[in-house]
């Protein structure tokens, strides 16, 4: 079954063309890693999987039903949530307030920081489930500010968690990090992805290597190739635009 797909995508940014005629389609459960060099399109092109920028032309369906036409709130309510390379961590906060107010959020109450303690409270039991999940347990009373660049990855997994997505979208999950930290990050996703589809955009070919079922290859906004991780990386156009002898 398709999760997620692209048809014929297209974006024009005033005359600049960064997203090309791009086809993509993402089974359901599996890790697909969207790569290719700087300024291939690789954001442009989540953004409109996620429904931040609107395509010029072309569409994009979830589990078949159209959403490119979609705000992103709407987009999230139907299953497909994704994290941003720019931190959404309230740093005020501690951990597990973060995620009790993203769940806050999610029921539909208004979100107001003043709201009875009693209200807030209900939502902790399952903020402190999606917190194991992310294995922050420990930290749940930390100010998410005391957090270190990797922890606070891991919280913004727990964030878009709270959104239940059958489909996640997570910005390089490993931009910043040493290698402990990658290590976590792989870890981590390989558990995010039982029973769930993710997409994620990637620089560390080691991490792509290790956790991408599928990869798409993006160069100048087009599909350059896309398919098996290990059919993709032996494709000679591939290592001549941008993997190089780095997996060669
Ligand atoms: N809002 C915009 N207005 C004009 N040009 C844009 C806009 N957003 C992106 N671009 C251009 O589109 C191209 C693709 O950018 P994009 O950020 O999608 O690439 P990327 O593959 O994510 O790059 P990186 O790996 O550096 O993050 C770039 O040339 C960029 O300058």
């Amino acid at each position: 079954m398709i999760a997620l797909s692209a048809r014929g995508l297209y974006k024009d940014f005033r005359g600049f063309r960064a997203t090309n005629d791009v086809s993509l389609d993402v089974e359901e459960g599996e890790i697909h890693a969207i790569i290719g060099p700087n300024g291939a399109g690789k954001t442009t092109l989540f953004n409109l999987l996620s429904g931040y920028l609107k395509p010029t032309r072309g569409e994009v369906r979830l589990y078949d039903e159209l959403i490119s036409h979609l705000s992103p709130e709407e987009i999230v309510r139907r299953g497909l949530s994704r994290s941003f390379q720019i931190s959404s961590v309230f740093s005020s906060l501690s951990v597990l307030d973060n995620v009790v107010v993203a769940l806050q959020s999610r029921s539909g109450l208004p979100a107001q920081f003043w709201r009875p303690e009693r209200v807030m409270r209900q939502f902790e039991p399952r903020a402190l489930e999606l917190l194991e999940q992310v294995h922050l347990t420990g930290l749940a009373g930390r100010l998410a500010a005391d957090l270190s660049h990797g922890e606070k990855r891991q919280l913004e997994i727990a964030l878009s968690l709270t959104q239940e997505p059958r489909v996640l979208l997570l910005d390089e999950p490993t931009s910043g990090m040493g290698s402990e930290g990658v290590a976590r990050v792989i870890r981590l996703v390989r558990e995010v992805a039982r029973g769930r589809t993710v997409v994620l955009v990637e620089h560390n070919m080691s991490v792509v290597a290790e956790l991408a079922h599928r990869i798409t290859v993006l160069q100048y906004g087009s599909v350059l190739a896309s398919g098996a991780y290990e059919d993709v990386r032996r494709d000679p156009r591939v290592i001549e635009a941008y993997l190089g002898e780095e997996v060669a």
